[in-house]
């Protein structure tokens, strides 16, 4: 995408973008993340077979669309059109989870959200007993004769696989390969025959006929993807793969700037050296990894400069090897001093 000229250039050292409505927008996706890390979803768990009360599709903001963009997420929106669930696999940060929300968006449905982990089970996914809920009877129909009767009735409370199935939600399963994958059974009848069971439940409505708009993607990291939780063939032969990688350079600096109140030439020269230690550094550095930079260094540098004025696209040399340093660091985390040392040295390097 070219550069929009008509951008007025801004000045180093500014404050990150604080603008009400898109942090109040951040707050909302951020309570999304925090209900999803128990397994549960932005359409939250609840009790009894009820209709659901659909929660907004929830479009990743701020969402940058260059035609690098836009036409991953036409691929994933056409498999879902094909009927076809849609895995997307790519490396830590390169952003597959905001084309997920975004493609899922797009489709007008609720947007269901899991996060795998190792907690996740089918319960987790489909639901459960939530104890009993007991409540007493009194009959009197006979006069002078009083009959009391206890009653326990079993409390059912649907998660988030349920109710994307009953509800023709688009479920968005984030890092899926994380959970085990014998939680994963019960996704193959949804696939194969349409109908989800669900363990646990009793009677007649122990299975949901899948909705016709419920539609599925998941995410994985390509590196975790091979590792430990390698998920049933069975099941990854119905989804559809897309491989993503880190986007072009163009895209990664108009992602950089919607998160990040810098000048063309900072954000520039920030994603050039992020895509540089990418390729020198034994690590993932990922699209997120830049945005981090840019934010340190939107505070760091300006207050070094103090009123900001130093010159766009450079910043001092130190400076941008300790914020690196620090955006990476965690990534050698509980290794020794001398592997400290040797990345601090790399990136002075490549500095
Ligand atoms: N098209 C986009 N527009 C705006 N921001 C984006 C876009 N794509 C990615 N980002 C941003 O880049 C960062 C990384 O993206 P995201 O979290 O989607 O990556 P991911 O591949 O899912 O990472 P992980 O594997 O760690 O879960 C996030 O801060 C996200 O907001």
């Amino acid at each position: 995408m070219a550069d929009d000229s008509s951008r007025k250039r801004k000045v180093r050292g500014r404050k990150i973008r604080s603008d009400r409505s898109r942090k109040e927008s951040r707050h909302a996706k951020k309570k999304l993340a925090r209900k999803s890390s128990n397994g549960t979803s932005s359409a939250s768990a609840r009790s009894g077979d009820g209709p659901l009360s659909a929660p907004e599709a929830v479009a990743p903001d701020p969402f940058v669309e260059t035609d690098a963009v836009a036409s991953l997420r036409s691929r994933i929106t056409g498999w879902l059109e094909a009927e076809k669930p849609v895995h997307l696999i790519g490396p830590t940060g390169c952003g597959k989870t905001a084309l997920a929300l975004s493609a899922a968006a797009e489709r007008g449905r609720p947007v269901v959200w899991i996060n795998g982990d190792e907690s996740v089970d089918t319960a987790a996914l489909v639901g459960a007993n939530a104890g009993g809920e007991r409540y007493k009877e009194t009959d009197q129909f006979v006069g002078g004769v009083s009959k009391k009767t206890e009653v326990v009735r079993e409390r059912w409370v649907d998660n988030p696989l349920s109710v994307a199935v009953r509800e023709g939600a688009t479920l968005v399963y984030n890092e899926f390969s994380r959970s085990d994958p014998s939680a994963h059974n019960v996704l193959l009848s949804v696939f194969e025959e349409g109908v989800l069971e669900r363990p646990g439940k009793r009677g007649e409505d122990r299975t949901i006929d899948v909705h016709p708009e419920f539609r599925a993607i998941f995410t994985s990291n390509d590196v975790e993807y091979a590792g430990v939780h390698r998920q049933q063939d069975a099941l990854l032969d119905r989804f559809v793969g897309v491989h993503i990688d880190y986007y072009d350079e163009e895209t990664e600096r108009e992602i950089v700037k919607s998160h990040v109140d810098l000048s063309d030439e900072d954000v520039a020269a920030i994603v050039a050296k992020t895509r540089a230690l990418r390729d020198e550094l034994d690590l993932v550095v990922g699209t997120r990894a830049a945005i981090t930079a840019a934010k340190g260094l939107a505070v760091f540098d300006g207050q070094r400069n103090g009123d900001g004025d130093g010159d766009p696209g450079e910043f001092d040399d130190e400076l941008l090897t300790d914020v690196f340093m620090d955006v990476l660091a965690p990534k050698i985390a509980g290794e020794g001093p001398e592997d400290v040392s040797q990345l601090r040295t790399q990136i002075a390097e490549s500095v």
